[in-house]
């Protein structure tokens, strides 16, 4: 808890404004920040015992500003389990969010369809998601400030969040798509038998990220939305290799669309 508390006193020195709303953006989908007014960028290597990204798509700032009504703080740049940080690393900023005073999370991310009514380019708003990286942030001595020792995890994405992301996408005439996101540590894309096992077992997107943010923000009472950006089909689908390449190419092709829905949604919370 000393490593948090030290972050968020140094943010907390740099920051005027305190935001509710945090945003995490996925690979490629870091200008959705741009967007921001007024914005004060931190980078993530001046604060205190915080993780820097390392991921190609991925800037490594908070950026702090108005949009529309609401105070944001946007992740330019996420944390991975693949990276070789712990869980605990990877979601240190969620912790320290939430003690910066965030009461809604909308998460964003890269993910391989695994729905073949899918394609790329598809938003996705995540239903429920489905933790395949046998492990959990929460394992460990239980930090009882933020929340219980055993959190439920029976609507772990908010429904209200979720009808607010549906109507906006409506108004703006998207054809979003909604399922389950299932979790896998990476780095490795997948193999068409373990796609061919998460269709099974119900999952419509893989990705290698989210999980861990989303269980920690429902354990400290944030109220959680998740959207994919499909980036493309997942192993075995197409007669084709994956690579990181396109899935940043995809999520800047639709970063407009994505943008616009993000704007949307916040002036509706
Ligand atoms: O950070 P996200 O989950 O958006 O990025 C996805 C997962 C991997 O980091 C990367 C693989 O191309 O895209
Ligand atoms: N695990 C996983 N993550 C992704 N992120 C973007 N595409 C993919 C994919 O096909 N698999």
């Amino acid at each position: 808890m000393k490593n948090i508390n030290e972050a968020v006193g140094y943010l907390k020195s740099k920051l005027d404004k305190q935001p509710t709303i945090g945003l995490i953006l996925g690979s490629g989908l870091g200008d959705l920040a741009e967007q921001i007014e007024n914005p004060v960028m931190i980078s993530y290597k001046d604060i205190p015992h915080f993780p820097v990204s390392t991921v190609e798509g991925h800037k490594g700032q908070f950026v702090v500003g108005e949009l529309g009504k609401n105070i944001v703080i946007a992740m330019q740049g996420r944390f991975h389990y693949y990276e070789g940080y712990t869980m605990e690393e990877v979601v240190m900023p969620i912790r320290v969010m939430k003690k910066l005073g965030i009461k809604t999370l909308i998460v964003t991310n890269a993910a391989g369809s695994v729905n073949v009514d899918f394609e790329p380019g598809n938003l996705m708003i995540i239903e429920d998601h489905i933790n395949f990286m046998s492990n959990n942030p929460l394992i460990g001595p239980n930090y009882d400030e933020f929340g219980p020792r055993f959190p439920d995890m029976s609507s772990a994405y908010d429904k209200g969040l979720f009808q607010v992301a549906k109507e906006c996408a409506k108004d703006l005439d998207l054809d979003i798509k909604e399922g389950i996101y299932c979790g896998l540590t990476g780095p490795t894309y997948e193999t068409p038998a373990e796609i061919r096992m998460v269709r099974t077992l119900g999952g419509d997107a893989v990705g290698m990220s989210t999980v861990p943010e989303v269980i920690t923000a429902v354990h400290a009472g944030i109220k959680v939305l998740g959207i994919s950006c499909i980036t493309n089909m997942a192993a075995g689908i197409l007669d084709q290799p994956l690579n990181h390449d396109e899935v940043v190419e995809t999520s800047q092709r639709v970063k407009e669309a994505f943008k616009n829905l993000i704007k949307h949604i916040v002036d509706k919370i």
